[in-house]
């Protein structure tokens, strides 16, 4: 079974996808693959340099990705520009590596931690939705803190993907991570278990 997991940024994808980890699921993380497919040499990363130029890349050849961020973020049509580079090597990387979880054993429960799951119409591929969602005050702060961007860095960056509060119509499953961790491991351990008994129905079919 594949399951969509997502939100807004910095609303506790990361945090609720390693929970699911140490539950058993196999996390496939698409802002990694991202990392993989942009890789000096690699084929996104040839577009990207052909695209944006030479000052995006640090001295050692990789992106540099404060610039680029700086760039896309402020800019909805270079953001599109890098995605259409970007997205479709995710999605080939992301089919390989579900396909070999599933070869390795087929009941095991895949999910895909994709932040744009919604606004790219992945949703549409999965089998169950979970929606991670905080307050918009509570995203903000989590964000100012754990990257250190300026204020309308920031908001800039909340501003490029839909809000958390319209993703929620599109989950089968929403994760309350406003509260403590603890409160969101409670969660994520209901919600495993539904998708656990939702895997066991599905094969007895
Ligand atoms: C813009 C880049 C260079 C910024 O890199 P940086 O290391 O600062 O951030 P990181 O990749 O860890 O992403 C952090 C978060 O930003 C948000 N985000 C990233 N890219 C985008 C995007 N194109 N549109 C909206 N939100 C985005 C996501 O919530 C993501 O979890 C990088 O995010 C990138 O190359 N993005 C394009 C690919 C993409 O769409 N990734 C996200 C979904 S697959
Ligand atoms: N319940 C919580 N209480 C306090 N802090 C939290 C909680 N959940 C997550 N955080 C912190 O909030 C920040 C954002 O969480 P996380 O990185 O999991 O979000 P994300 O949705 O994966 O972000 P991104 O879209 O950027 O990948 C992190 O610094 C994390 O440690």
């Amino acid at each position: 079974m594949i399951v969509g997991l997502t939100g807004s940024i910095a609303t506790g994808k990361s945090t609720v996808s390693k929970m699911l980890a140490d539950l058993g699921a196999v996390i496939i993380d698409a802002d990694k693959i991202v990392r993989e497919v942009q890789q000096p040499g690699e084929r996104a990363w040839r577009e990207i340099v052909d695209f944006f130029g030479e000052e995006i890349l640090q001295p050692n050849g990789e992106l540099d990705r404060a610039k680029l961020g700086a760039r896309v973020f402020d800019n909805p049509e270079s953001r599109e520009k890098l995605n259409q580079i970007v997205h479709p090597r995710v999605r080939e990387e992301r089919d390989l590596q579900t396909q070999e979880a599933l070869a390795h054993n087929p009941n095991r429960i895949v999910i895909w931690d994709i932040p744009l799951l919604i606004e790219t119409g992945i949703h549409r591929e999965v089998e169950r939705t979970i929606v991670v969602y905080v307050d918009q005050e509570t995203q903000y702060a989590r964000l100012l803190k754990r990257d250190e961007l300026s204020a309308e860095a920031a908001r800039k960056r909340i501003a490029a993907q839909m809000p958390v509060e319209e993703k929620k119509r599109y989950a089968d499953f929403l994760i309350d991570n406003g509260g403590t961790i603890e409160e969101t491991f409670q969660q994520v351990q209901d919600v495993w278990a539904k998708l656990l008994r939702l895997q066991e129905e599905g094969a007895s079919l």
